[in-house]
Order: structure tokens, then C-alpha cells, then sequence
């Protein structure tokens, strides 16, 4: 990779992990999504998020990117408070995130998409750049970007149009795009859905690099449990918006809590 590692320290103060959430609550008319979900993620920590269809796994995710504000609770990135700050602020002090449906530039290569992650841009397809737009101003570092093209292994596929590449590729187009800001925490919401078993081996060692040479932390959500169990450190597991386990993955699935909020969900 051609980052160099993010310093092992997460922040200004001592003992403060890169993120902490506390006591996050969401809710969404009469729903309450998150009902005071804690979550702490340390740098170059791969930590799984994991929890039965509509437990708040990805409204946890929005909630940190700064797609959607808690309502009550507290969010601190390097001991800083973003409970308030923008998308953009966020993005800015380096949270970045990958989606569970791919929202990539489709009619841009693969090198534009990935200097749009390069450039900071917060505003996502909607609002990015067009093919007109510029998305790559002068002082764009492409040596940085080029690396990323490397180590992604999509060198030989830069020049070309994102829609016509396979999914497995355009997945790994998008986790380029946001390793491009440089971020400090990774967001990944369902990196395997609609990969095959070679691709996810593929995302698993990317997952594993992302963490040992950006020294990012790296949340990821997915309901492959062999990935998200065999590349995590640690594991939270989220049911009801509340936070019932969290530590070793290999016991996640021996408390009785966690296997009955699964087969409750069926
Ligand atoms: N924008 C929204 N408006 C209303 N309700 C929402 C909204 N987003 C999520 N919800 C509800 O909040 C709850 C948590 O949803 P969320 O998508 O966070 O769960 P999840 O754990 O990510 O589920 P899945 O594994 O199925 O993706 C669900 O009941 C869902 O229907």
C-alpha cells in the first residue's frame, strides 16, 4: 500500500480510541433504530458489526459517516466531538465509507472515480463531478492514487468506463475511492454481498491489508459470518439497536443471547 501507517494513537488525549460512540439513539417517527448503542473502534482494529436483518447495524454506519444525526448520545472521533459536524467535516477528519448497494460514478473509469475519493469529495454521486465536472484538480497527488490502483489490483482496468467492469471489481473500485481520502476509519456495509468465494478470499486479505499497512480502523458489517468472524479482532452484535455482546468473534455465538436474537429474526 502506498499510504504510510496512521500513527497507533488515536488521539490528542490518552487512552481515547480513533472512535467512540455513546449511548447512540436513532429514531425514525415511532421507531427507535438505536436505543443507546456504544461502540469503540481502535486504529489499525478490524471490528465486526454484526446483528439480525433491521437491529441498526447500518443506521449505527450513518450515524458515524454523519449521513443521518443521532438523537441523542455522543460521537468522538480522535477524542473530538462530531456528534453535530457535517458529512462533510467528518469526511474530512478522515471517516470514509463504502455502501451496501455501490453508488460509483458508473459512466467515469476507474481512475476518475478513485480521484474523487483522492479530492475529499463528501457529496457522493449525487453531487460529485461531472465527466466535465473536473474531478481532478492539478495538485492531486497521483503517485498516491496510482499505489491505490496497484495495490486494489486495478491497474490494468483504470482507463476503463466502472459500469462495464464485473461487481466483484466494482466493489473494489468503491474501497479504493474511499481509501483515496486517506481516512482513518473505514466503513465497510456489506463489502461481500453479491461477491463469490473467490472474491470475498480477495476482500478478506484486502481487509487484512487496509488495517496492517494504512493503520486504519475498520468496521465492517456483513452477514458472512465467515468473513466478518474470521478477519475481526473483536465483535459487537447489535440486536433491537442495543448492543448484546461484544469481544472475542469465536464467542459471539456462544451466548445464548446472541443465537436467540438470530433465531428470533427468522
Ligand atoms: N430511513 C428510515 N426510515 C424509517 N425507518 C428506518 C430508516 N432506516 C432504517 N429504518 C428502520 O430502522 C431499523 C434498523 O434498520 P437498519 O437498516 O439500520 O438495520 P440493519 O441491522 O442494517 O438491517 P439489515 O441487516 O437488514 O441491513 C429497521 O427497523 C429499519 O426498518
Amino acid at each position: 500500500m502506498s499510504a504510510p501507517p496512521a500513527p497507533a494513537a488515536a488521539g490528542p488525549g490518552t487512552g481515547e480510541p480513533l472512535l467512540r460512540v455513546t449511548g447512540a439513539v436513532k429514531r425514525f417517527s415511532g421507531l427507535t433504530a438505536l436505543a443507546g448503542a456504544d461502540l469503540t473502534l481502535a486504529a489499525g482494529e478490524v471490528l465486526g458489526l454484526i446483528g439480525p436483518n433491521g437491529s441498526g447495524k447500518t443506521t449505527l454506519v450513518n450515524c458515524v459517516s454523519g449521513a443521518l444525526r443521532i438523537d441523542e448520545g455522543e460521537i468522538r472521533l480522535r477524542g473530538r466531538d462530531v456528534t453535530r459536524a457535517s458529512r462533510a467535516r467528518r469526511a474530512r477528519s478522515g471517516i470514509a465509507r463504502t455502501f451496501q448497494n455501490l453508488k460509483l460514478f458508473g459512466d467515469l473509469t476507474v481512475r476518475e472515480n478513485v480521484l474523487v475519493g483522492r479530492n475529499a469529495s463528501p457529496r457522493g454521486p449525487s453531487g460529485g463531478p461531472s465527466r466535465d465536472g473536473g474531478a481532478a484538480p492539478a495538485e492531486t497527488p497521483k503517485d498516491d492514487v496510482e499505489g491505490l490502483l496497484r495495490d486494489l489490483r486495478l491497474e490494468h482496468v483504470a482507463r476503463e468506463i466502472v459500469s462495464t467492469l464485473s461487481y466483484g471489481t466494482q466493489r473494489r473500485v468503491e474501497i479504493a475511492r474511499a481509501l483515496a481520502g486517506n481516512p482513518r476509519v473505514l466503513l465497510l456495509d456489506e463489502p461481500a454481498a453479491g461477491l463469490n468465494d473467490g472474491e470475498t478470499a480477495e476482500l478478506k486479505d484486502l481487509i487484512h491489508l487496509i488495517r496492517t499497512e494504512r493503520g486504519c480502523g475498520v468496521l465492517v458489517i456483513d452477514h458472512d459470518m465467515n468473513l466478518v468472524l474470521g478477519i475481526s479482532d473483536r465483535v459487537q452484535v447489535l440486536d433491537e439497536g442495543t448492543v448484546i455482546f461484544e469481544g472475542e468473534p469465536r464467542e459471539a455465538f456462544e451466548q445464548p443471547r446472541v443465537v436467540a436474537a438470530y433465531l428470533g429474526a427468522q
